[in-house]
């Protein structure tokens, strides 16, 4: 992956950075990445996810998934950091196999029932993934698709694999059953997980190539070094910290792919859930290029001057040529392929926004595959612990949704909390029927 911040500095946009300010700010990004060493170094809680590249057995996840290799289809079963990188590497990359991938990351009845009726499920295989095992959604639509299966006459037992931490719930119905089940790596948060057996699962039953991943985002973790001006992951994340403090309080990621659109998704948790404490953080938004140009741009451009955006350009993707036309108007269509025009609107779009002195970056990717993908995913979570740092935030946390999921518990009678009594409290002004 390659950075390029020349249109976050001061003297293209403002908010902007001026290369003094990040000479100065580089200081801190050297005391962060000893910190963050010293934390992988003794495998503590979220710094440990740094060391996945070494960490991971893609052997011990392709064994684990032989039973249901040949499925037709594979419904993940998860939410927050337990589907979303698994979706961002299944959906971005090109497979031969022809298994289809579905996430239930939504308990919203109808599009259930919609997958569950529509999938073969005697050739269909489930992936069940909780780091706790107590997720209500995720248990939730595992008691709906184990329920699906036993009505279809299929065995679920025979096509399920479990993806959860050392004990709890989910780890219990594993063992009962006897399923094929792997480990939430110790001291790595779900949002920091995709390149263990949480992300790669589904990987391993698309058959993607799980060495590559690694080896991709090895080599980003072997760019991690004291200064911002060496590491794109740290240039990326010191970046987009300077550019907050300056106002750009909000943070559009724009791949120009459509494989990559859940790879915003992705980093909308990654940078959210992570930053978002203490009355700090960027807000992540998602917008996808080149089809948000024509719903998003004019905001970006001439709206309020607090966005950071920022850009992926994937590199060498298939081609299409667009046809000739007769009509002399579009005739300068038929000299370029579908790729030139969408590479072509990249470029406008990013000059478009420097232009009018707007904030932007550039993650590049060489082309979509296991290779760059990893790399690009291991050099977000760098970029955001070492955000992170520069905050002084707590990044691998997140008090704020666990709040929520004890309200929703107490709602459904699981158990007193008192979380639950604020929904009770809610104040009404109420207009209408
Ligand atoms: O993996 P689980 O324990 O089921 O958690 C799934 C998700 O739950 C919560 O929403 C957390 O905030 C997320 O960080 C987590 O990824």
């Amino acid at each position: 992956m390659n950075v390029d911040i020349g249109n976050a500095l001061a003297s293209v946009a403002s908010p902007g950075a001026s290369r003094d300010s990040l000479e100065r700010l580089d200081e801190q990004v050297a005391d962060a990445h000893e910190r963050i060493v010293a934390g992988m170094e003794n495998a503590e809680h979220g710094y440990e996810a740094l060391n996945l590249p070494e960490r991971t057995d893609p052997d011990e996840i392709r064994a684990a998934v032989e039973p249901v290799a040949d499925s037709e289809a594979l419904i993940t079963v998860g939410i927050g950091g337990s589907a979303l990188g698994a979706a961002t590497i299944t959906d971005a990359l090109a497979s031969e196999s022809d298994t289809e991938a579905v996430y239930l990351d939504n308990v919203d009845p109808a599009w259930v029932s919609n997958h569950l009726e529509r999938l073969p499920l005697e050739e269909t295989a489930i992936n069940v993934v909780s780091r706790s095992g107590t997720t209500a959604e995720t248990l939730a639509n595992f008691l709906v698709v184990r329920d699906a299966f036993e009505a279809a006459g299929v065995d679920w037992t025979e096509r399920t694999i479990v993806t959860t931490g050392e004990s709890g719930p989910l780890r219990n119905l594993a063992d009962r059953h006897d399923l094929p089940s792997l480990k939430v790596p110790d001291g790595v948060p779900g949002r920091f997980s995709a390149l263990s057996a949480v992300g790669m699962v589904a990987a391993a039953v698309c058959g993607h190539d799980l060495e590559a991943l690694l080896a991709g985002a090895a080599a980003e973790r072997e760019s991690l070094t004291g200064s911002l001006f060496d590491c794109p992951a740290y240039a990326y994340g010191a970046t987009a910290y300077a550019l907050d403090q300056r106002g750009a309080g909000i943070n559009a990621m724009v791949p120009y792919a459509e494989s990559l659109e859940t790879f915003a998704e992705w980093f909308a948790q990654l940078w959210a859930e992570s930053l978002g404490k203490d009355d700090l953080g960027q807000t992540p938004a998602r917008a996808l290029g080149v089809t948000d140009q024509h719903s998003q741009l004019q905001l970006y451009r001439a709206g309020q001057r607090d966005k950071l955006v920022t850009f992926v350009s994937p590199g060498e993707t298939d081609d299409r040529p667009i046809p000739d036309t007769d009509v002399d108007e579009l005739a300068y269509l038929g000299d370029s392929t579908l790729g030139e025009l969408l590479e072509a609107e990249f470029e406008a779009t990013e000059a478009s926004l420097a232009a009018a002195g707007r904030p932007n970056v550039r993650l590049e990717l060489e082309t979509v595959d296991e290779y760059e993908l990893g790399g690009l995913l291991y050099g977000m979570e760098a970029a955001c612990v070492l955000a992170g740092e520069l905050y002084g935030v707590n990044t691998f946390e997140q008090p704020a949704v666990e709040w929520a999921k004890k309200a929703t518990r107490g709602l459904l009678g699981g158990g007193d909390f008192e979380e639950a009594d604020a929904v009770a409290e809610k104040t009404e002004l109420r207009i209408g029927r």
